[in-house]
């Protein structure tokens, strides 16, 4: 691992890291917030994913998390959204696919099945690393936006026994039956729609092995609700299986990151009474 920058924030340290990752082998950043509370006890760690188009910067830039989590003792790992470096065909043509848009599954079809691994990187690797090299402990939570909601959701979904609690702003909630999701399983999965549905979370919630509760925000004035995003669809498939959930429609909010900031100390306090 290779630091590359150190940022002192509200008593607590932002760090940013560069390090070669087996699973989507290519060369990995991430950032950490460590709270002050980590200079002298072990912390847990909230996994944020964050959405199309991003990497581990937009959170820790615009997200304005930092003053809680500070508060709560609470580290905060940001991955990137997908392998770089690689030049496959089609990767950088578009801001839904390839390049910042890992979609936090495992990529069955080549050339992508080489490299993109983000979900074995999310919920593997990554927390190992996190695990070995910084004063945190074992307990994890989850959450993410848009893409990254998804990508929370199902990492969480699939894995109980490894996350306290999950959050999403925005999710990509049924992303089978989505032009985003439809776009990116093909490519990743190909055609063959039954290899998709493990990718799904409200195909996911019908058979959870465990009944992680689901705390969702979704803004009310947020473009790509209906056609993309598809919250009901997710609500009636949980209350179909009595998985529970808390969705909240934010009247006025948008998809941006003015949205996650305004709701992102409710998360982190959901987050740090589950791990506490
Ligand atoms: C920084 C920022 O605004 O991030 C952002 C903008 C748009 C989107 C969209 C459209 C989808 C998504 O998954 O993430 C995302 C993130």
């Amino acid at each position: 691992m290779e630091l590359l920058s150190s940022t002192k924030s509200f008593g607590g340290w932002l760090k940013r890291y560069k390090h070669e990752s087996l699973s989507v082998k290519s060369e990995m950043t991430f950032a950490i917030y460590l709270p002050p509370q980590a200079e002298t006890q072990k912390v847990p760690v909230l996994y944020w994913l964050s959405g199309l188009t991003c990497n581990d910067e937009n959170f820790t830039q615009k997200a304005g998390a930092f003053r809680k989590a500070s508060e709560l003792g609470l580290a905060i790992v940001c991955p990137d959204t997908s392998p770089r470096g690689t030049d496959y065909p089609h990767e950088h043509e578009s801001y839904d696919f390839g390049s910042a848009a890992g979609f936090y599954i495992n990529a069955t079809v080549e050339p992508y099945s080489n490299t993109y691994h983000m979900y074995d990187y999310v919920v593997q690797e990554l927390p190992h690393l996190v695990e070995a090299n910084f004063p945190v402990t074992e307990k994890r939570s989850i959450s993410g936006h848009s893409m990254g909601g998804h990508g929370a959701l199902i990492c969480a979904l699939k894995n109980p026994e490894k996350y306290q609690s999950v959050s999403a702003f925005a999710p990509i909630a049924n992303p089978t039956n989505c032009p985003w999701g439809e776009k990116a399983f093909t490519g990743y999965l190909g055609e063959d729609k039954a290899t998709w549905n493990e990718w799904d979370a409200t195909l996911l919630v019908e058979n959870a092995s465990e009944r992680l509760h689901l705390l969702i925000d979704q803004g009310e004035a947020d473009n790509f609700l209906e056609e993309q995003l598809k919250p009901d669809v997710l609500l009636e498939a949980c209350e179909k299986a009595d998985h529970p959930i808390t969705l909240r429609r934010q009247l006025g909010y948008d998809h941006s990151y003015f949205f996650i900031a305004s709701f992102i100390d409710d998360h982190l306090e959901h987050h740090a009474k589950a791990l506490s």
